[in-house]
């Protein structure tokens, strides 16, 4: 009895999902999506070095997590956490910057109980270690760890596919990337992580990089594809224009590497 009720309301849904147009179809899905509402997101920002720093967490269980953190901005992030009443569970990094320090070790004596994340390929050290295709969890969610190697050996990219999100670091910057020309930098590595991990999530998934210089906060993955004056073209092209940038060092980097292959702590 039980499984004609529910193959009937199966059918009831089929059908109505052939009546809707196209567009019906997907402002079904979104509000789907919409109707986890407990996902808190919040985008933060360092105008110094223009680095963004992102705070998730699940609103029912109140355990979060922070990416990206930046050492100056350690008190405003763990007093904005607590103000929001959450229990920070893990201060991740998406590689080991070389432009400012990282908020991780700050975060870690300011928020007892909260652990630094980096990828392992970063040979930084941390709490916890990460390789492709981990996850890791906070309350109800969780983020697939994808290895993007190139701008540096040990970049992840970070992906909440219940969301449709994904957090890029210096990977994929909007209409930009991150520089080839330091650290382990490789610009094949970096195109092939980009084209094999990032552009093959679906177009409506929503990007939030490490960094924006020009003041834009997100772009998504369809646009990237069309609209990235690097990494729409070929592998060719793409590794001239990076041998082309000639972009100045880093103000920072003499005193962000060393405090970063530690995780904040010197
Ligand atoms: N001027 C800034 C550094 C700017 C810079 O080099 N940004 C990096 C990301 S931080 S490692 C980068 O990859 N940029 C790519 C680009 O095309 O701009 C400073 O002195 O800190
Ligand atoms: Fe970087």
């Amino acid at each position: 009895m039980l499984r004609q009720f529910k193959s009937v309301v199966h059918s009831a849904k089929v059908a109505k999902v052939f009546l809707w147009s196209n567009i019906d179809i997907n402002i079904r899905l979104m509000s789907t999506k919409m109707d986890r509402n407990n996902f808190f997101f919040r985008q933060l920002f360092d105008p110094v070095s223009c680095t963004y720093t992102y705070l998730l967490g699940d609103l029912t269980t109140r355990d979060a997590v922070i990416i990206d953190p930046v050492l100056e901005h350690a008190e405003r992030d763990a007093g904005l956490i607590k103000e929001l009443g959450f229990n920070l569970i893990y201060a991740m990094n998406t590689h080991m910057h070389a432009d400012h320090i990282t908020g991780t070790g700050k975060l870690k004596s300011l928020l007892p109980g909260a652990r630094s994340v980096i990828g392992k390929a970063s040979g930084a050290t941390a709490d916890v270690h990460l390789a492709d295709a981990d996850l890791v969890k906070f309350g109800g969610y969780q983020l697939s760890v994808a290895a993007t190697p190139g701008h540096t050996n040990g970049c992840v990219t970070y992906i909440c596919h219940e969301q449709g999100i994904a957090f890029t670091g210096d990977t994929l910057l909007i209409r930009g990337c991150g520089r080839t020309d330091f650290q382990e930098g490789s610009s094949e590595a970096l195109y092939k992580s980009v084209h094999q991990k990032i552009f093959t999530l679906p177009d409506h998934y929503t990007l939030y990089p490490a960094h924006d210089y020009k003041g834009l906060t997100a772009t998504t993955v369809g646009e990237e594809k069309k609209y990235n004056p690097r990494l729409s073209k070929s592998l060719g092209e793409f590794i001239k224009i990076m041998e082309n940038l000639n972009l100045p060092y880093p103000k920072m980097i003499d005193k962000a590497l060393p405090a970063n292959r530690v995780c904040g702590i010197y």
